[in-house]
């Protein structure tokens, strides 16, 4: 079983989920990293092929992910998808939460996130998601005003004492 970081964009999902794999001495897996690795830059893939492109990659990239017994971060809109929806289902799925107010100062400072360049966008794609978002997360941990290094440790710490993340 691996364990699945999802949510909203820049919630902290890549971050985090970094510090989590080396809390728990897990390997780390990042969908858009695999992505990026095999296909370039995401930026330039939305540019010359469109969502609709990004998403098949972003599909095998997950089945790939999902290969390993690791902590896993997807893209924020890797969900969208009705067959990772269902995989989804064999995994543990944390929801990296975060509210608009907060974030606008994390996706100024990036500026590399193309169907969330600003803040407006980031709302109306976040309003549209919450409903799966929630469905499909088994907890959601709040980011907003807190330390990255505080949520992964709390993270690692509810998995151990949960006994839910087979050794
Ligand atoms: N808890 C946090 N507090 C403040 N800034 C954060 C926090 N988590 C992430 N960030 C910042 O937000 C941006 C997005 O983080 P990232 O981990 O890439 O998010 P995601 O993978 O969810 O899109 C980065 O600039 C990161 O430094
Ligand atoms: O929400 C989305 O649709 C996207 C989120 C991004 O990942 P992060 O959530 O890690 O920023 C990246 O996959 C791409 O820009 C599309
Ligand atoms: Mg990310």
């Amino acid at each position: 079983m691996a364990i699945v970081l999802i949510g909203p964009p820049a919630a902290g999902k890549s971050k985090v989920g970094k510090k989590l794999a080396k809390l728990l001495d897990k390997d780390f897996v990042d969908t858009d990293a695999i992505i990026v690795r095999d296909h370039g830059p995401i930026t330039e893939i939305f540019a010359q092929h469109g969502e609709p492109h990004f998403r098949a990659l972003e599909r095998a990239a997950v089945i790939e992910a999902l290969r390993h017994d690791a902590i896993i971060s997807f893209g924020g809109g890797a969900v969208l998808d009705a067959a990772t929806q269902r995989d989804l289902e064999a995994h543990l799925v944390i929801l990296l939460d975060v509210d608009a107010e907060s974030v606008e100062h994390r996706i100024k400072a990036d500026g590399k996130r193309p169907l969330a360049p600003d803040i407006e966008s980031w709302k109306a794609l976040v309003a549209a998601r919450r409903p799966l978002y929630e469905r499909l997360a088994d907890r959601r941990v709040e980011t907003a005003n807190r330390p990255r290094d505080q949520i992964a440790q709390e993270l690692a710490d509810w998995i151990h004492t949960a006994g839910e993340f087979a050794e």
